[in-house]
């Protein structure tokens, strides 16, 4: 079985999730960019079907009048759409309505005002800022719509105190703020929010928001895309499939890599994050070295303590500090003391170069255990895998395995029998390499389609553990292999076009800042 049917199996098995985190949501809609489907035409099937469902709301609830507060990021944007396909609809209603004398419709013979929190070159995103402008043409010649740009409280009020005198039966859209707000609201949104609040109790008004209610607000309907928001009160939500496939949701690309915790340009000597590399061993003492100087590209610090043929390797690359253990192979004798050093780290990268045997055995075991007592993150890979005990072993959320198949295998979890792997109570994160990387754990699973036959050369799994421990300094386990196999991969995918399948693991490991400052 391959990885591919393998994620085709797990998905089965996991089920589809009712909800979707704020995060989740930002990078899935991301991933669909990356699957090729514009944001623009998400954000026109979320805007096409707002306006759809304010026209039921509008014959339901004999209203006739809107009011559109929308933000500064792609929340406004669904909102500008909504109100183009909205004018459509006016045209659409006052034909039926002259034409056949027959009332279908209320007739949106008034305006449609849209007040912009802000002024036009402050909007964020191109989609948003694209469909502002096509607002702007329209509203020029159409006596029908409206648009004020307000950044100042004050100016907001009194378009709200005038909502207050309208006779007519209002609507008032809220496009303010979606997934990707951060932090507690800002001004003037939360003004907005306060008298939108105290406005609704009128019974001539209705609130409804696109995609999630802003921070605070508590209005009528939300209408809400491709899957329900953890906050939204699932009683007053309608949900609407903007043709996001649901695959989007489980394939690794540039979305994730947005998502990675990012670097400060304040930060100190070691903020951003310190990986210790234990491995290697008489014969494989360049294992543990290739690791490292993957991590070293992301993080401030990095150590690898190894054997003295690491050590005497080790000299050529500056970069790089060294950790000497007595003797030719780790065993139980050097538990004690890298468990001491390990404690100056965030992650611990274990397993490359490392030799099987029974003083290797010994140390995987043992210092695995002391690991795990010490919530401490690591990455376990190549022989370290080979040579754990399974029976007595504690899966923690805080290891990260990156077995090829055949590592696999030695984990006990059989690739062809799917309820081995489903339902073990475990929470460690597997990231199962192949044309296909698999990535999962008992919550998640991914499948990365980047990489490509030239990365069968030596030393790309030490690479790839590199990476994954470096991101898992400052990010959560699964993210951290996701974006490790796609970061890799990709690396490799740059060197195809570039030099054909003639590269190395050091070109690869070259590449990682291009793939980060391209996407992350
Ligand atoms: N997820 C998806 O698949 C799709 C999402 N779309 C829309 O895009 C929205 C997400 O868009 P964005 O990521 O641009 O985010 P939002 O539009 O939700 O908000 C981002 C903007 O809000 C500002 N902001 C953030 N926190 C704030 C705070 N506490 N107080 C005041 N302002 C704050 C930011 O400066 C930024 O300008 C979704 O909710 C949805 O409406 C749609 O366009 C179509 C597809
Ligand atoms: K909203």
């Amino acid at each position: 079985m391959d990885n591919l049917e393998l994620h085709n199996i797990l998905l089965k098995n996991y089920g589809i999730k009712k909800y979707i985190s704020p995060k989740e949501m930002n990078i899935t809609d991301n991933n669909c960019e990356y699957l090729g489907i514009p944001k623009m035409v998400l954000m026109e099937n979320a805007g096409k079907s707002i306006a759809d469902e304010v026209v039921n709301y509008l014959v339901k609830n004999n209203k006739n009048k809107i009011f559109v507060f929308c933000g500064l990021g792609n929340n406004g944007g669904d909102g500008f759409v909504a109100i183009r396909h909205l004018i459509g609809y006016c045209d659409y209603m006052d034909k039926i309505s002259k034409s056949s004398g027959f009332i279908r419709f209320p007739s949106l013979r008034s305006e449609i005002t849209v007040i912009l929190l802000g002024k036009e070159k402050e909007i964020k995103t191109y989609e948003s800022k694209e469909n502002f402008k096509i607002l702007k043409n329209i509203g020029e010649l159409d006596f029908r719509l409206k648009i004020k740009e307000m950044a100042c409280p004050n100016e907001i009020l009194k378009v709200i105190k005038n909502i207050k005198t309208e006779k007519e039966n209002v609507i008032i859209i809220d496009a303010m703020l979606g997934t990707g707000i951060k932090g507690e609201l800002r001004e003037p949104f939360k003004t907005v929010v306060n008298e939108l609040n105290n406005l609704n109790k009128s019974n001539n008004i209705k609130i409804i928001s696109v995609d999630t209610e802003t921070k605070g607000l508590n209005g009528d309907l939300i209408i809400t895309f491709h899957k329900h928001k953890l906050d939204n009160e699932l009683n007053k939500t309608n949900l609407k499939k903007i043709g996001i496939p649901p695959i989007a949701e489980h394939i690794v690309g540039w979305g994730d890599l947005k998502a990675l915790s990012k670097i400060n340009p304040d930060s100190h000597k070691g903020d951003n994050g310190k990986v210790l590399v234990v491995g290697g061993s008489k014969e494989f003492f360049g294992a543990p070295i290739l690791s490292a100087l993957a991590s070293s590209k992301i993080v401030d610090l990095v150590t690898v303590a190894s054997v003295k043929n690491t050590m005497d390797a080790l000299r050529n690359y500056p970069e790089l500090m060294g950790y000497e253990i007595e003797g030719n192979y780790f065993g139980e004798e050097h538990i004690n003391e890298i468990v001491e050093l390990s404690k100056k780290y965030n992650v611990v990268i274990l397993g490359n170069g490392l030799s099987v045997n029974n003083s290797t055995k010994k140390f995987v075991n043992g210092f695995l255990m002391e690991m795990d007592k010490l919530n401490k993150k690591v990455v376990i890979d190549a022989d370290a895998i080979k040579v754990i005990e399974y029976e007595n072993f504690i899966f923690n959320e805080n290891f990260i395995f990156t077995p090829h198949k055949k590592e696999f295998e030695y984990m006990g979890l059989d690739v062809n029998n799917i309820n081995n792997i489903y339902g073990i109570p475990w929470s460690s994160t597997i990231v199962l390499k192949g044309k296909y990387d698999l990535i999962f754990n008992k919550n998640n699973i991914k499948i990365n389609k980047t990489g490509n036959a030239g990365m069968t050369v030596g030393g790309t799994g030490d690479a790839l553990c590199g990476i994954i421990g470096a991101l898992f300094c400052k990010n959560d386990a699964f993210i951290s292999g996701c974006c490790g196999a796609f970061i890799n991969g990709y690396a490799g995918d740059l060197l195809l076009k570039e030099k054909g399948y003639y590269y190395n693991v050091i070109d690869i490991i070259d590449n990682i800042p291009i793939v980060l400052a391209l996407y992350g």
